[in-house]
């Protein structure tokens, strides 16, 4: 089985790749200028895939994904992009002086589209955690300031494929395949 995954994230395509290459599903990566709306994650995700799959005339999944702090009532969210972009990972630690809890949970939410004449499908995927100060090596987004809940590790410092059994995409993407099972 083969498909497309519209996203500009490396660190995403690489990881998809790695889970769903383990279950025989093959990845094309498709980079299109389509502009996020505001919303939830499955309201973004949606919104993307929906044009996604009229521009490319057939079948196709994307993904939004939030960093959203319980202290701030799940805020960043889907525009934790922004918050690290602008404020990095100290930033990102800064912002939660001064409030009882670091807890946090990353949400991901992949959507499917069948083609252009159907509604996408959601599927979420949720990692509970903390936001600590950045340790690993910090090269795909927020991972470094991230800990998972049970675990010593940040997602950074974990191999690959340990983060992929408990992260919020290998989550979700566990609940993809299954449906694209149902399509075979
Ligand atoms: O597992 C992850 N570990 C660490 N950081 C992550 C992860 N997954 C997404 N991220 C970052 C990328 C972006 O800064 C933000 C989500 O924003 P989001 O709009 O979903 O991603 P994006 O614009 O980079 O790619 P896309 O073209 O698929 O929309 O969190
Ligand atoms: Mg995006």
């Amino acid at each position: 089985m083969r498909i497309t995954f519209v996203t500009g994230n490396a660190g995403k395509l690489r990881e998809v790749r790695q889970i769903l290459g383990a279950a025989n599903i093959d990845v094309v990566s498709q980079e299109l200028d389509i502009p996020e709306i505001q919303g939830t994650t499955g309201e973004i995700a949606t919104a993307k895939c929906r044009r996604a799959a009229e521009l490319l005339g057939g079948p196709c999944i994307t993904e939004d994904t939030a960093l959203c702090f319980e202290a701030m009532n799940g805020l960043p969210g889907p525009y934790i992009k922004f918050f690290l972009k602008e404020l990095g990972h100290d930033g990102l630690n800064n912002m939660l002086v001064g409030f009882p809890t670091k807890a946090a949970y990353a949400l991901c939410t992949f959507a499917y589209s069948a083609g252009p004449q159907w509604e996408p499908i959601l599927f979420e995927g949720r990692t509970d955690g903390q936001i600590v100060p950045a340790r690993g090596e910090g090269n795909f987004g927020w991972d470094a300031c991230f800990e998972p809940k049970g675990f010593e590790q940040t997602y950074a410092e974990m191999p690959a494929e340990l983060k992929n059994q408990i992260s919020h995409r290998g989550r979700a993407l566990e609940i993809l395949v299954k449906y694209l099972r149902t399509l075979e």
